[in-house]
């Protein structure tokens, strides 16, 4: 699934209208039909609608629903909000087709107070006010009217497109329709995966409006959706012949006196998700701790200071397939050195947490790089690495992410409530797993652990990325659909939910598996 700008929408409407030949009515009516649909299969016969309808497509959208919902016997009022003059094109036609069907339209100017006595009445309220096109702060009466919806709790919203009022690439929100359900016409719009626009949404469906790929294609950027399905479909599968070397020498690097944990549960996580052969690269201060915990590692005690590295790694000796480095480590002038010996090493490098810190130090070896470099910074690290505010990468996370993976040709995880993987040449990757029990200290630790253990035996690293991302998500998933809450749920108990996610993807994932 492919997720678009508002202004990719309209380009791939006009395109869809102009070299192939449909006509906007045509698509409005599909939309409108497709919305139906949904809608037919989840109202009951009994309960009372209301299609609130604005001046725009939205709205147009909102009378073809309106008139399917009436054909079909449904108690369906169409509160129209503009003055009918105001409706103009395809909506317009929509608009005198319903009405030439002989149903009638209640006029929201001059019958204020009776919408708002009315609102009580209904069970259902369609959200077709506005769409992809709002500009600006909302104007009246629409902001009255989404307030008035908004506080009454009982009805059910189904927003059609997006929710009334949220600005549709993301972005801030003053006042807009909270829905339950929100059908959106043929592509997810960048709101539903960023916040606090995605809140709005509710559940969201999608509906195909028979806009053919090509306008997508000639369109739009490539941004996409990683499913479980996607998931199933890529995970390496083991050979008879494989032996521990086959899946990679590992190495991952960080701890410090202050932080001995971190490191402990990238390593952990890595082995947990398949990670061949392990090396953990820790100060020899903190060696003796974090040696007691996982027996199935090797390890290489490097020179201390005051408890954190003091600079030195013997890499050549190491001879790995894969680093990650980061956890734990400390933000000292020791720890920099050796991440910078680390980006010095011809194999692929994952750099997570304090790995991140002195950033500007390592861009031009970075960009120097021919093996992949992947970064998996939270929106606090990447407004640090970028000197903006976190509010600014919340604002704008596709469009900073790509700007940055390609500028410095780095792989970029940036991490939260859907995950965007972006790649070198920008392609972006949305992760649909996950849940708020990650929000705790240490889950990055385990991800940077899977994604390690990931890149080591995928043979496309965009693949072992967004796996990696969303068996995390799904881990937790798993966690909090049995026996934990969001609340109790800790970063090993991340950790050790990924046996069973990985045995229910390879189980999904058998039937691929099979054709290839
Ligand atoms: N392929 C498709 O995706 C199709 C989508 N359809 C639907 O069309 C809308 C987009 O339609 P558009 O007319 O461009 O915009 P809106 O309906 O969102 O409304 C614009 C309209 O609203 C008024 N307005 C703008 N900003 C504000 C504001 N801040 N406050 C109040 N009012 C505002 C203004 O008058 C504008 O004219 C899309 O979302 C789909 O639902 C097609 O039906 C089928 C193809
Ligand atoms: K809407």
């Amino acid at each position: 699934m492919r997720v678009v700008t508002a202004s990719e929408m309209y380009a791939i409407d006009r395109y869809t209208i102009q070299q192939i030949g449909m006509s906007e009515e045509s698509l409005m009516e599909n939309a409108g039909q497709a919305v139906a649909t949904v809608l037919l299969e989840r109202i009951q016969p009994a309960q009372r609608v209301a299609v609130l309808a604005g001046t725009g497509n939205n709205g147009g959208d909102g009378f073809v629903v309106a008139r399917v919902l009436k054909s079909y016997g449904y108690t369906t009022d169409l509160w129209l909000i503009p003055p009918k003059e105001k409706v103009k094109g395809a909506a317009k036609k929509a608009l005198e087709i319903y009405e030439n069907s002989g149903y009638e339209v209640k006029n929201y100017i001059g019958n204020e107070k009776e919408f708002i006595e009315q609102l009580r009445h209904y069970d259902v309220i369609i959200d077709a006010l506005l769409g992809i096109g709002i500009n600006g702060a909302l104007r009246s009466p629409y902001k009255e009217i989404i307030e008035k919806v908004n506080e009454a709790k009982e009805l059910v919203v189904y927003a059609i497109d997006v929710p009334s009022g949220i600005p549709a690439d993301g972005g801030a929100v003053e006042t807009a329709i909270q829905a339950d359900v929100t059908i959106t016409i043929q592509y997810p719009k960048l709101s539903a995966y960023t916040f606090p626009t995605a809140d709005y949404y509710g559940e969201l469906i999608v509906v195909d409006i028979g806009i053919p790929p090509l306008s997508l294609e000639k369109n739009a950027e490539f941004r996409r959706l990683w499913s479980e399905a996607a998931v199933a479909r890529t995970l390496p599968v083991r050979k008879r012949s494989s032996h521990k070397g086959t899946y990679g020498k590992g190495l991952v690097i960080g701890g410090s006196r202050n932080m001995t944990g971190a490191v402990i549960m990238t390593a952990k996580a890595a082995l947990r998700s398949g990670a061949g052969l392990l090396t953990m690269a820790v100060p020899d201060d903190v060696y003796p701790v974090v040696a007691t915990h996982i027996p199935e590692v090797m390890y290489h005690p490097c020179s201390s200071l005051n408890g954190c590295f003091a600079g030195e790694i013997d890499l050549i000796t190491l001879d790995v397939d894969a680093i990650a480095a980061g956890p734990g480590m400390g933000r000292t002038m020791g720890a920099k050195s050796v991440v910078q010996k680390v980006l010095c090493q011809d194999v692929p490098v994952v750099l997570d947490a304090d790995a991140l810190y002195f950033w500007n130090d390592y861009v031009s070896i970075i960009r120097e790089r021919t093996e992949a470099t992947i970064l998996t910074p939270h929106p606090g690290e990447m407004a640090r690495m970028l000197g903006v505010s976190i509010d600014d990468v919340e604002r704008d996370r596709f469009g900073i992410a790509k700007q940055f993976a390609m500028s410095n040709g780095v792989y970029l995880v940036l991490k939260g409530p859907y995950t965007i993987v972006t790649t070198p040449d920008g392609k972006q990757y949305v992760n649909t797993s996950g849940n708020p029990a990650l929000a705790k200290g240490g889950s990055g630790d385990v991800l940077t652990g899977i994604i390690l253990a990931f890149i080591m035996q995928h043979d496309n690293i965009q693949e072992a990325i967004c796996n990696a991302v969303f068996v995390h998500g799904k881990a937790a998933d798993a966690l909090v659909e049995k026996e934990h809450s969001p609340m109790d749920v800790l970063a090993t108990d991340v950790i050790e939910a990924i046996p069973q996610t990985l045995f229910s993807l390879y189980k999904k994932g058998a039937s691929y598996q099979k054709q290839r």
